[in-house]
């Protein structure tokens, strides 16, 4: 196998996030060692506090570790200059938001058109782009719909379809599900499952259980340090749909 292939998609190593100074230090991130391979789903849980947004944000280069390193397919993020972060964070990772963080004046397909826009697609390309995703989340005759005419769970679809606009090298998910009910709950697990199964990247933050139980490995934090992690074989959505009585 080439080293290539070989090479993680994410790569951190002693990675340290402090804020504040003094007897007000916090540690949110504590040494964190861990390498995502290509295809991989991770699921990261632990206690509230205990650091797993800080991780997230610090993977996709949203904030710089104090000490060590983050590496997208082998090339250092950390230390690289903000304008070339941005460019990455827009190129080469997708975000999805507990909150979703839709642009509330713009349509679903403009939400999606806009960050393959942003990555300098022509506008034609990323018109096309945003309406095939759109489409790819079950919301082809929503396209037109502002954020504020759809239900929770259509927004977080929207968002994962402008996550994936620009074909990212990884998704990483920050409590997608946190403000849903369980009927969208499943409908968005049932997407991740969806990309799992494309050969997606994903990284996902989550209290839910059944989400994790999703995932190829799950990973579990305490007081901003790894301190477990499990590989799990996979439910899958329809067996959960099943048991929480969601069977169309
Ligand atoms: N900007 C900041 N300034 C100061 N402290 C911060 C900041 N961001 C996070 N922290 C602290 O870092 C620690 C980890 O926070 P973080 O949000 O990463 O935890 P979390 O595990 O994602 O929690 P939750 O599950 O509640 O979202 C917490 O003690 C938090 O108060």
């Amino acid at each position: 196998m080439s080293d290539a292939a070989d090479t993680p998609v994410l790569r951190a190593r002693g990675v340290q996030k402090e804020y504040g100074k003094g007897d007000g230090l916090v540690r949110a991130v504590d040494g964190v060692d861990l390498d995502i391979a290509a295809g991989e789903t991770v699921a990261i849980m632990g206690p509230s506090g205990c650091g797993k947004s800080t991780l997230l944000h610090l993977l996709g280069g949203l904030d710089r570790p104090s000490a060590g390193e983050v590496l997208l397919s082998g090339r250092r993020i950390d230390n690289i200059s903000e304008k070339a972060l941005a460019r990455m964070r827009r190129t080469d990772i997708g975000f999805v938001f507990q909150s979703f963080h839709l642009m509330e004046e713009l349509t679903a397909v403009e939400n999606v058109e806009l960050s393959a826009l942003l990555a300098g697609r022509s506008p034609r390309a990323a018109r096309r782009r945003a309406e095939e995703l759109l489409e790819q989340v079950g919301l082809a005759g929503r396209a037109r719909f502002l954020p504020s005419q759809l239900s929770g769970g259509q927004r977080q679809r929207v968002a994962v379809a402008r996550a994936l606009s620009n074909e990212p090298q990884v998704v990483l998910a920050d409590e997608p599900t946190g403000n849903l009910d369980s009927a969208a709950t499943l409908d968005v697990l049932q997407l991740f499952e969806g990309l799992h199964g494309s050969g997606q990247t994903l990284v996902i933050v989550t209290h839910d259980a059944r989400i994790a139980a999703t995932a190829d490995r799950m990973i579990s934090m305490r007081d901003g340090e790894l301190v477990d992690e499990t590989r799990l074989t996979g439910g899958t959505t329809g067996e959960l749909r099943a048991f929480a009585g969601l069977e169309d």
